[in-house]
């Protein structure tokens, strides 16, 4: 089924805006693959260093240029438990690549941010750049140019669209996507929560707290919540770049090394040498972005990707826009409900049909393009199932159930949760913004309040603990942007805004930072641009002004005479606690060199 005319007419639009981008890009990717196999370019000197360490017969091999060699990007490391478990796969790959008659080496390691970890800490400031810094690493790897074909070990936030980034800029290789799967349900999200509040409250204390944290975040793989880390498997998956069903496979099981074994080996047919050449930058197109963003709005995604899934489509020449994204949204249903947009985790959405019902339930109603190539084959549809380990150890795939194992967790495309995808863009006087409303009560989709003005998060919970927040408001937290200290997450006003919310306050959060993919029933227009440090209208906001957000209609605004809003003086903030700490001295450039939150807040594309 094509897709509805509606999506098909979006796509047709960032086809036609990424034009000047999109075929100069397209003749790069075209000329390197042609060069043929890469490796043949290097010197007896080159080689010889590439493959010191290997056997007699691999220095054999890749002396020619008849057998394929694959390259892995790994982001392992002890600080992100969903990417502890890559330390044993290189060896996994190799074997598998042996067993294919290919051969694979660790091109290179980048680093890996565990935002849950950093959250609250200043570590957080170089969050953001991590992403085109892990872009950047991977390419230091790839520049060895020893490769034929590539595989991504990354999960997180920052690193699988920094992986992306590269990928594409690798354009002309093949790049396949391995995940290491999500941690076994603990703790529910939401009893997490509920128990942070009471430690806020001083309800409880910090035994209790650690205690609750320790039992949800409990061993290897991803957090359960639908953050950030989540929504990148969800995107790897849709825009084809993971194996069929290879997302919600939990670490350490026979089905979970069946996947890796079976990607290696896809990566490995898929070369140049092969007779199914896939190249990674003219695989994906503007409709694979296009179905990223579907599956976005269908599964209440993290509000991050509305600047990493912008910057990952910059690197392939494609311009994807806000405005793309909020259209979009008010086509695509909301279809699943995990926690922080409902209470199941993402094993129980895996458990009641997953990607495979998801995407079945989607290309049903044509609200994807099935048409896409994927380092699968040709077409979407080959992505609608269910996976098992088969009989022999190895990936068994069928149909993906037509019915929901749980229609609490994931619903029909004729039933819906909510009739649109609840990623809106907002407009105003205060520039753009962006907000979900998936996790957001109706009664809260429109919010007027007089302004608190804070330009930390911390001054913010100081006031909180002091009993300084009471009555209606709009809390404005400025100077988060990325050229003020690298645009941190402010998950840690969820609680707080939480707390003051369920005691019967109308609160919202208006910020040129960014929230966790995590954070969800507060009202928040985030990612505010221009930013406060740019100068941009949020800094013209004084204490008591009146702001409106309104989700319904897509605007944000404080309501000040323009006159008077213009002749006021911008705010400016002290950032020079931002500067020194923690390495955010080391990056000063890219405070100074960073593009809009709208543009993908890169370092490298603005
Ligand atoms: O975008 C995201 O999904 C977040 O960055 C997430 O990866 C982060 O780790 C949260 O902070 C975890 O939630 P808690 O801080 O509530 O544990
Ligand atoms: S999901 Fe977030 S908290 Fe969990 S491992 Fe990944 S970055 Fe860390």
């Amino acid at each position: 089924m094509s897709a509805d005319s509606r999506i098909a007419a979006i796509t047709a639009r960032i086809v036609e805006r990424s034009k000047p981008h999109r075929e100069p890009y397209l003749d790069r990717v075209r000329n390197a693959a042609a060069k043929g196999v890469h490796r043949s370019v290097l010197g007896c000197g080159n080689l010889a260093h590439g493959f010191a360490v290997c056997s007699p017969s691999e220095k054999v091999a890749l002396s020619g240029d008849t057998v394929p060699n694959l390259g892995i990007i790994t982001s392992y490391n002890d600080m992100l438990s969903a990417h502890q478990p890559f330390e044993t796969y290189p060896a996994l790959i190799r074997q598998a690549a042996h067993e294919a008659g290919g051969i694979a080496q660790v091109a290179g390691g980048v680093p890996a941010m565990c935002d849950g970890v950093t959250q609250g800490q200043p570590g957080m400031e170089l969050s953001l750049f991590s992403r085109d810094l892990i872009a950047m690493a991977a390419g230091i790897g790839l520049s060895h140019n020893m490769f034929d074909s590539t595989v991504y070990l990354g999960v997180c936030d920052k690193i699988v669209p920094g992986l992306m980034i590269a990928a594409m800029t690798f354009g002309h290789l093949p790049a396949v996507f391995i995940p290491a799967g999500p941690m076994t349900s603990g703790l529910p999200n939401d009893e997490k929560s509920r128990v942070r509040q009471l430690f806020a409250e001083g309800k409880v204390g910090r035994d209790e707290l650690l205690e609750a944290e320790s039992k949800s975040y409990h061993g290897p793989g991803t957090c359960t919540f639908y953050g950030t880390a989540n929504s990148n498997q969800m995107l790897m998956e849709i825009m084809g770049f993971h194996l069929p069903g290879a997302s919600f496979i939990n670490p350490g099981t026979p089905l979970r090394d069946a996947l890796t074994r079976e990607a290696t080996k896809r990566a490995l047919a898929i070369t140049a040498l092969g007779n199914e050449f896939t190249p990674a930058g003219e695989m994906i197109d503007e409709r694979s972005i296009v179905n990223g963003v579907v599956g976005l709005h269908a599964t209440g995604g993290s509000t991050n990707h509305t600047m990493h899934l912008v910057a990952m489509a910059r690197a392939a020449g494609i311009v994807l826009t806000w405005q793309d994204i909020s259209e979009l949204s008010d086509i695509i249903p909301l279809l699943a409900r995990v926690y922080p947009n409902g209470l199941a985790d993402v094993n129980h959405f895996h458990a009641a049909g997953g990607m495979g019902y998801l995407i079945a339930q989607l290309l049903k109603k044509g609200l994807l393009h099935d048409d896409v190539r994927t380092v699968f084959g040709q077409g979407l549809d080959a992505y609608a199932i269910d996976v098992k380990l088969g009989a022999n150890g190895a990936v068994h795939r069928e149909p993906a159930p037509t019915q929901s194992h749980d229609p609490k967790v994931l619903a029909t495309v004729d039933h819906p949760f909510q009739p649109t995808g609840g990623l809106k863009m907002l407009t105003g006087n205060l520039g753009k913004a962006v907000i979900k409303i998936s996790a957001v009560k109706p009664e809260r989709h429109v919010i007027e309040a007089p302004a608190k003005i804070f330009h930390d998060q911390s001054e913010l919970q100081a006031a909180f603990k002091e009993g300084r927040l009471e009555g209606d408001f709009v809390a404005v937290v400025r100077f988060q942007g990325p050229k003020a200290n690298g645009m941190p997450e402010l998950h840690k006003l969820t609680t707080v805004l939480g707390i003051l919310q369920d005691r019967g306050q109308t609160v919202a959060l208006v910020t040129d930072g960014r929230m966790s993919g995590a954070s969800g029933k507060v009202p928040s227009a985030i990612h505010v641009t221009p930013e406060a440090k740019e100068g941009g209208p949020i800094a013209r906001i004084r204490e008591g002004d009146i702001i409106r957000l309104d989700a319904i209609h897509g605007t944000i605004d404080v309501l000040v005479d323009a006159c008077e809003l213009a002749s006021r003086a911008p705010a400016e903030a002290d950032l020079s606690h931002n500067e020194f700490g923690m390495g955010r001295e080391m990056f000063a450039p890219f405070r100074a060199a960073v593009g809009a939150a709208e543009h993908g807040a890169s370092v490298i594309f603005h």
